[in-house]
Parts: C-alpha cells; sequence; structure tokens
C-alpha cells in the first residue's frame, strides 16, 4: 500500500514539475511572441498613430467589449471618433486597423491605383457574393469593372425612366394604404428598390408562375445577412471560421443565402432562357459586342481619374446599343466566354442586387424622414416640383430631372448626413505615407475610411449636423475638397451605379412627395442610427403621409 503512495507521490510532484516547466516556457515564449510583434515594422509604424492603449495580444477588444447591440455600437465608435485628432488606430490582436476622415488622407488612399483592394473583412461576404465586384481584386476586378461600367451609361439609364414612373407608380399605391397610420417606410422603400432593379438593370418581368417571388422576403434576408456579417466584425470570435460554423447564426445564413441565391437564379435562368429563344429567331441587336468592346475607350491607369463612368459617357460607346447589365452579361459570355463565365454572372447578379437596392432604400428612407422632420424643406421641393408638373399628373422625363435642382441638393444632404455607407474598407499593400500628418501606415493593415465621420466634420461642414441643402449650391460645393463628399466613395473603385441610383431617387422621390406630404412624429437628434454595413435607423424609418389634392 506504502509503496503505491511513494509511488503516486512521486508521480504528482513529477506531473508538477512538468507543469511548471510548460507554465515557463509558455510565458517565455508568449514574452517572446510580445517582443517580437512590438519590434515589428508594423508595430512601429502603428503605435505612432495615435489611439487608445492597447494590451498585449488582445489589442484593443476592450473598445467593443459589452455592447448592446448596433445602435451602441454606433454611438461608441463615434465617441471614439471624438477623443482623437482626425485619425486614430486600433489593434484586433496583431491586425493593425487605422480609420482616416480627413478629405486628403482619404484622397491619398481611393485616388490610388495601388490601394485597390478590399480588406480582410470583406471575406464575411464570399459565401453570398463570390468574388462580385464589390469584394473582388487585381486583374479579375480589373476586368469585369470595364465589362459592367457601360451597362451604367446614361443611354442606358435614359431608357430606364418609364420603368421608374411605372414602378414608382405602383408605390404610391401600396403608400396609400398606410396614409394616417405611422409606419416605417423602409419596408416600402426595399421592396420598391429590388423590384425597381429586376425590371431595369436585369430586364426580369415575373410571370404569373413566379408571383411567389417576394421582392420583400429577398430584402429582408439581404438585411439578416448585413447584420449577421456586422456581428463577425463586432465579436471577434466569430471571425474564426470554425467556431462561427458552430454558431446558431450558421444556420441562419444559410437559410438567408438559400432565399438570397433561390430568387437571384431564377432571375438568371429566366435571362438566360430568353437570351437562347432570341438567338434562335436571330433577333439579337447590332453591331457586335466585340465591336462595342474593341471601340470602348481604355483607361490610362495613371490618368488620375476620379471616376471611370464619366470617362464612358465623353466617350460614348453604347449609343446604339442599350444593353441592360444582364443582358450585357449573358450576350459577354456566350461570345467571350473567357471574360466572364457563368458562375461570375451569378455572382455579379448577386452583388449588383444587394448594392443596388439596399443603398437607395436606405437613402431613399432617410429622404422621407428628412422631409418629415423639415417641412420648410419638403415644401420648397414641393413647390419646385410644382414648377416643373404644374398641376398635371403626368409622367417624369428624363429632362425633368435635370430641372429638379432643388431636390437634388437635398438628395445630396441626406446622403451627406445619412451616408447609406457609412465606412469603407481597404488593404493597403504598401506602406502608405499620409499626406496631412506625419504618419505612414504599414502594408497590410486595414484601412477605414469614415464616410459618416467625414461628413460630420466642421472643417469640411460648418454646422455639420444641421441639415441644410444649400451646402450643396455651387459656391459652397467650389470651395470644398472633392473627397469631403464621397457618399458613393471616389476614385477607380468608386460606385458602379452611382448615376444609375441618382435618377432613380429623383423620379422615385419626385412622385412620392407630388402625391404626398411627409410628416415624422420622431424629431431628427432622436434617431438612433446603426451602421450595419448599410445605415439605418434601429428604431424605424417612422414617417406618417397626408394625401396631396
Ligand atoms: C444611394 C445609393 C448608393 C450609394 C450611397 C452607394 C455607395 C457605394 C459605395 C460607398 C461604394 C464603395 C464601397 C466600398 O468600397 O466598400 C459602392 C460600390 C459599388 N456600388 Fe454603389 N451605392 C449606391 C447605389 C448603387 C447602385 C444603384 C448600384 C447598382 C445598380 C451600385 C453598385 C455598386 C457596385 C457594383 C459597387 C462596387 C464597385 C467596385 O468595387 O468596383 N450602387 N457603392
Amino acid at each position: 500500500m506504502n509503496v503505491t503512495v511513494d509511488h503516486l507521490d512521486i508521480g504528482s510532484e513529477s506531473s508538477w514539475n512538468y507543469s511548471l516547466v510548460t507554465l515557463v516556457f509558455s510565458l517565455v515564449a508568449l514574452a517572446l511572441a510580445h517582443f517580437y510583434h512590438e519590434t515589428s515594422h508594423t508595430a512601429r509604424l502603428g503605435n505612432q498613430i495615435p489611439g487608445p492603449k492597447s494590451l498585449p495580444f488582445i489589442g484593443n477588444f476592450m473598445v467593443i467589449w459589452g455592447l448592446k447591440g448596433n445602435h451602441h455600437a454606433f454611438k461608441r465608435a463615434m465617441k471614439l471618433s471624438r477623443m482623437f485628432g482626425r485619425i486614430v488606430r486600433g489593434w484586433v490582436g496583431w491586425k493593425l486597423l487605422v480609420v482616416i476622415w480627413n478629405p486628403e488622407d482619404v484622397e491619398v488612399i481611393l485616388n490610388s491605383q495601388v490601394h485597390i483592394d478590399k480588406s480582410d473583412e470583406y471575406r464575411f461576404f464570399k459565401p453570398w457574393l463570390g468574388n462580385g465586384l464589390l469584394i473582388s481584386t487585381g486583374e479579375k476586378w480589373r476586368t469585369h469593372r470595364k465589362l459592367i461600367a457601360p451597362a451604367f451609361h446614361m443611354n442606358v439609364l435614359k431608357s430606364f425612366v418609364p420603368t421608374f414612373n411605372e414602378n414608382s407608380k405602383k408605390v404610391i399605391k401600396r403608400l396609400r394604404m398606410e396614409v394616417g397610420n405611422e409606419f416605417d417606410c423602409h419596408d416600402h422603400m426595399s421592396e420598391a428598390t429590388v423590384d425597381i432593379l429586376l425590371s431595369t438593370a436585369m430586364g426580369f418581368k415575373k410571370t404569373d408562375k413566379q408571383k411567389e417571388m417576394s421582392a420583400f422576403k429577398y430584402a429582408m434576408a439581404v438585411m439578416k445577412m448585413c447584420d449577421i456579417i456586422h456581428k463577425r466584425h463586432l465579436k471577434f470570435w466569430y471571425r474564426l471560421n470554425w467556431l462561427y460554423n458552430l454558431s446558431s447564426f450558421k444556420k441562419v445564413e444559410e437559410k438567408c443565402l438559400s432565399v438570397i441565391h433561390g430568387f437571384t437564379n431564377k432571375v438568371l435562368s429566366q435571362r438566360r432562357n430568353d437570351f437562347n429563344e432570341n438567338l434562335k429567331k436571330g433577333n439579337l441587336p447590332m453591331p457586335s459586342l466585340q465591336d462595342i468592346i474593341k471601340t470602348a475607350p481604355k483607361n490610362d491607369p495613371t490618368d488620375g481619374l476620379r471616376d471611370d463612368l464619366d470617362d464612358i459617357d465623353e466617350n460614348d460607346v453604347g449609343e446604339k446599343r442599350r444593353l441592360a447589365f444582364l443582358d450585357l452579361m449573358i450576350e459577354t459570355s456566350h461570345y467571350n466566354p473567357s471574360q466572364i463565365s457563368d458562375v461570375e454572372i451569378q455572382q455579379q447578379v448577386d452583388t449588383i442586387m444587394f448594392e443596388g437596392h439596399d443603398t437607395t432604400a436606405a437613402g431613399s428612407s432617410f429622404f422621407l424622414c428628412m422631409m418629415g422632420c423639415h417641412p420648410d424643406i419638403q415644401e420648397k421641393v414641393y413647390q419646385e416640383q410644382k414648377a416643373i408638373f404644374g398641376d398635371s399628373g403626368r409622367d417624369c422625363t428624363f429632362s425633368d430631372t435635370l430641372e429638379m435642382k432643388y431636390m437634388e441638393r437635398v438628395i445630396f444632404e441626406t446622403l451627406r448626413m445619412y451616408p447609406p455607407v457609412p465606412v469603407i474598407a481597404r488593404k493597403v499593400n504598401q506602406d502608405v505615407k499620409l499626406s496631412s500628418e506625419n504618419y505612414t501606415i504599414p502594408a497590410g493593415s486595414t484601412v477605414l475610411i469614415g464616410t459618416y465621420k467625414i461628413h460630420r466634420t466642421p472643417e469640411n461642414f460648418p454646422n455639420p449636423d444641421k441639415f441644410d441643402p444649400d451646402n450643396f449650391l455651387p459656391e459652397k460645393t467650389a470651395n470644398r475638397h472633392y473627397y469631403s463628399f464621397i457618399p458613393f466613395s471616389a476614385g477607380p473603385r468608386s460606385c458602379v451605379g452611382r448615376k444609375y441610383a441618382m435618377l432613380k431617387l429623383k423620379v422615385l422621390l419626385s412622385t412620392i412627395v407630388r402625391n404626398f406630404k411627409v410628416k415624422s412624429l420622431v424629431k431628427e437628434e432622436d434617431f438612433k442610427l446603426m451602421g450595419d454595413i448599410i445605415l439605418k435607423r434601429s428604431d424605424g424609418f417612422q414617417i406618417v403621409l397626408e394625401e396631396r389634392n
């Protein structure tokens, strides 16, 4: 018996020694790893940038600890931005994040042909958008951008105006059912913007058999996906795929993706069938796509263009061919399969459906809330509409939209105060020296461009929290840094749908303002904002409508 006890004692002593040695080795390894990191190029440059105190290994994780919901995350981010100059850094473990909001620095990143890669944080979009334009990089992005941009040429967009009108009138019918009630206009705007995209960029018409394809259901699945992706950004343990895959969110993601991809698949397969039928009948318009691509202007990567959409307008490539986005994709893959494959078309459709609807749904909902909160401004918008249309209930034309100068300023002011994309993120592939301060962001870091913050900085917009459409009077715009107003981003990776969005918003919102007076029972200062990918109100976009005679 004693022997056994002695043996056990010896065993436990040696296992103690073993544990002690392991502990010492682990501590030394951790200390060495910490030392290695602290003396690295990234840490040396990163730690020169102002930011909250960070802890070894977890960095600034404490900054996002204990957040109770998306509205609080947004508030905390704003509070943090006020504590530092016009740049702040944070460590997520050893990963460096740098937030910038000085227009001169923003220009350095956005106007570059080098820093065009999206940050690692966009990888959570992969199962949804694959290698679509929003997240693709390198040659693939360049080729597809060149291919897709002409589909948003002004000549194509002009041809959409009747469809914008048709869909706007459908929205009016639905909104009429809400007159007198307080309701969330975002639901209506989401449904409308999905339907408008389907019938314009996708050239899709629902058949009787496809009535079950609900735009609203699709839009709700997109909102849920954005919420999940935002959670993965904020809760660092969900960044690890193996942990995330064990969570309940993974199952919700699968359900959402089945709704989203089911929806876009139906659109794509119907449009492919249409194409094949037309091909059989010899109905395809001339000249051939190859001819157009051959004559398309070549972007000089060094010419410092801010936006390639303007370039396309100056060198009209598609006067005779008004190919909507999806027609262009399908035709290209038929005649030139090396340019885009079937899988890639699906990914681009998913990208355009997401980027094209959620952003404009948020933009138009904020616009209506602003009308409700600022009756004097609403009256001016209405008077401009009366001056254009008189008492006629006629449809809006493209040239009417050019007359809507005040409406345009109000839309810009809405996008300034409530930019649908509140943050843009890039991965810097080379060390980049900023323009305004003596800081260098090291290669491999994530740069966050705080659009919301840029738009709310007094140096860019005096009295930045006041809703004032006169901020966009020509003389004011002329005196401002170009990168101080970037709701559509800027530079080579700017929004490809910018002109589409502005035209659609004008037709849709003009139709609503001509039909209804908007009221808001919530004051602007009480809005609860949340920035889960797309800026929204966590308290809902509540408004009340009154019919105009
Ligand atoms: C008010 C409406 C809109 C706003 C505020 C907006 C804003 C933006 C912003 C800020 C980006 C850059 C995102 C980033 O770098 O992470 C972007 C990219 C993009 N947007 Fe929009 N957008 C709007 C409407 C649209 C529409 C209507 C479409 C298409 C029909 C569209 C398609 C795209 C695409 C494809 C990209 C990726 C471009 C690339 O990386 O080359 N957007 N948008």
